[in-house]
């Protein structure tokens, strides 16, 4: 299914009760790109993902995904899902790497078939995908977040998804395993044209890797491409983040650019 633009959010709004939590929200995310969700903590992010993923209906306004309305938006495996939540098994979890990674073909094989060896073959290349194969017959329990959390990007890629939405998974992941983290998103961004949007609260770090950048509280206070964000000033940020932010440059951590 190719259509240009993934995601269409057209003057969107939504409640809870009384309280307005996202406002006239305007935003268009195409084929092939890698969008970064940034903004303060109850600035809407997981409210506006939610919409998206169908689990929430706005009050006003129009979502299209892949040039569908949502009511009528019927190929949801179009979409793989990483939460925040989803690298917290705990050590006994009787489950291997490869049987979560084939728990997402599920929805197209039924239930109680048996796996066809394509479907094992796919579930290998995902894990391939994210440097983990070689862990297929562990135990999920036995992994560390970081590992974890890229076994659930490869059961989501198993399902072929065509965008990748992702809320803040590498909450819990040590800073070492954040950064091949996001160079791993960026070669499944930039070598298999998966569109990527990202929850986050690593302004500095994702903004390197993402081609755009949505800046989020309450509503769009800029959206666009990377290098019109690293040059908007801090106090531009600050003043719609509510507080004072300063991104750091890679070439004040001795980074080569
Ligand atoms: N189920 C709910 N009922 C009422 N209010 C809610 C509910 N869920 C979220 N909110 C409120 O909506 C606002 C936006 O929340 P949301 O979780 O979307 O923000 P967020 O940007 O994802 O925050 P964070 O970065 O802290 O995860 C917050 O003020 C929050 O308290």
């Amino acid at each position: 299914m190719k259509n240009n633009t993934i995601i269409e959010l057209d003057n969107v709004n939504f409640n809870y009760g009384h309280t307005a939590v996202l406002e006239d929200i305007s935003l268009k995310v195409e084929n092939g790109e890698f969008w970064a969700l940034i903004g303060p903590n109850g600035s809407g992010k997981s409210t506006l993902i939610n919409i998206i993923l169908g689990l929430l209906k706005p009050d006003s306004g129009t979502v299209k995904l892949f040039g569908v309305e949502l009511d009528s938006f019927k190929h949801r495996e179009l979409i793989g899902y990483v939460s925040q939540k989803s690298n917290s098994f705990n050590s006994g979890f009787p489950a291997t790497v490869l049987e979560v990674v084939r728990s997402g073909l599920t929805r197209k094989r039924g239930l109680f078939k048996r796996f066809s060896k394509n479907e094992e073959l796919k579930a290998i290349e995902a894990l391939k995908i994210v440097g983990m194969d070689h862990f297929s017959g562990r135990n999920i329990g036995e992994l560390s977040g970081g590992q974890q959390q890229r076994v659930f990007i490869a059961r989501a890629l198993a399902g072929e998804p065509e965008l990748l939405v992702m809320d803040e998974p590498t909450v819990g992941i040590d800073q070492q395993n954040v950064s091949s983290f996001y160079s791993m998103l960026n070669d499944l961004n930039r070598d298999h044209g998966i569109a990527i949007l990202l929850v986050t609260h690593e302004i500095d770090l994702v903004t390197d890797l993402a081609t755009h950048v949505a800046c989020l509280n309450r509503t769009i206070h800029f959206h666009g491409i990377q290098s019109d964000y690293k040059r908007m000033n801090d106090e531009k940020i600050s003043k719609w983040y509510g507080h004072p932010v300063r991104r750091v440059h890679q070439h004040e951590l001795g980074a080569e650019e």
